[in-house]
């Protein structure tokens, strides 16, 4: 009998930002970045925006603190291998992995990630003004901090010759929200776009390009940090939802009421609330499309 590698995964997707879902619940697998940017690479590999492990809490160094709060890590890395604290429509698709493998039940859950724990709620049947299969999950995302510009200056975001002012916005991962007038300003956003200050973001960040569409209510595009342009960024949407709230003079903790966005990314609608709290919930689609094994042959190659 072969003793080469064998390796279950799920494809799916949430407003058509695509994982492929790696269920490895003992946390065994020794995963490189070269070996998750190449079963994220979409010509040679699965292909998806990020690959999402699904492993038990107390199995991961990481997560075992949250294990009595949540019994599920997600390890979240982006398509060219490297590690992201958070990813707002992977939680959501790992929850629906979760449900549709029978390791939870429709309804109120935990699930642990880099950026903390994360309470989610999947509906039994309302669509949540989607019509996904399987109906909207909401998420309860944390509270956003919008740290002030530092000594170096308040942030810019540029692409070519345009270049806008831009919100520091921290979802548990980085974003800079820039306000433009026009989606298509942002060109064809093949590279990252270039953020200034460096000293406000450390560790690289998602870009965020928002239009008004009327009476609370976006559209934005997004540059992921690790993944390039995609057709949606769940983090990023609560980011620009937040900044957005901020701009109108919307600040539910100060005003005491919740305040609440569409938000149209390229791949569909997210629907998002910040209570007066200043805890941040997300609402959206999640789907499971495909399930299968990868190649022996071609993992051994991957893996090695
Ligand atoms: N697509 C995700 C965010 C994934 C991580 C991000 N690229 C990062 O490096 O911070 C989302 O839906 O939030």
């Amino acid at each position: 009998m072969s003793d080469a590698p064998r390796l279950a995964f799920l494809k799916g997707h949430g407003t058509e930002n695509d994982f492929v879902i790696v269920p490895d619940p003992d946390g065994r697998l020794e995963l490189s970045p070269a070996a998750v940017a190449r079963i994220c690479d979409r010509r040679a590999g699965v292909g998806g925006d990020g690959l999402i492990r699904v492993v038990r809490s107390s199995a991961h160094p990481e997560a075992r603190g949250m294990a009595d709060e949540a019994e599920w890590f997600m390890d979240y890395r982006n398509s060219d291998g490297s590690v992201a604290e958070m990813c707002g429509n992977g939680v959501r698709v790992f929850a629906r992995y979760l449900e549709r493998a029978g390791l939870v039940e429709a309804g109120d859950l935990a699930v642990a990630t880099r950026a903390g724990v994360r309470r989610i709620h999947i509906a039994k049947d309302d669509l949540g003004g989607t019509d996904a299969p399987g109906g909207a999950i909401t998420v309860q995302m944390g509270k956003a901090a919008l740290p002030e510009p530092g000594a170096d200056g308040p942030v810019t975001v540029a692409v070519g010759e345009h270049s806008w002012p831009a919100r520091h916005v921290d979802m548990g991962n980085p974003h800079a929200v820039a306000f433009v007038d026009d989606l298509d300003q942002a060109g064809r956003l093949f590279d990252a776009p270039a953020v200034t200050p460096g000293s406000a973001y450390p560790h690289g960040t998602n870009v965020e390009f928002v239009v008004d569409r009327g009476p609370r209510h976006v559209a934005m595009r997004v540059h992921e940090r690790g993944s390039g342009e995609t057709r949606s960024c769940g983090t990023g949407a609560c980011a620009v939802m937040v900044a957005t709230a901020r701009r109108d003079g919307a600040d539910p903790a100060a005003d005491g009421h919740p305040v609440t966005y569409t938000v149209d990314v390229p791949g569909g609608r997210l629907v998002i609330s910040e209570l007066p709290d200043g805890t941040v919930e997300m609402t959206g689609p999640a789907v499971i499309v495909a399930e299968g094994e990868l190649d022996p042959a071609w993992l051994d190659t991957a893996l090695a």
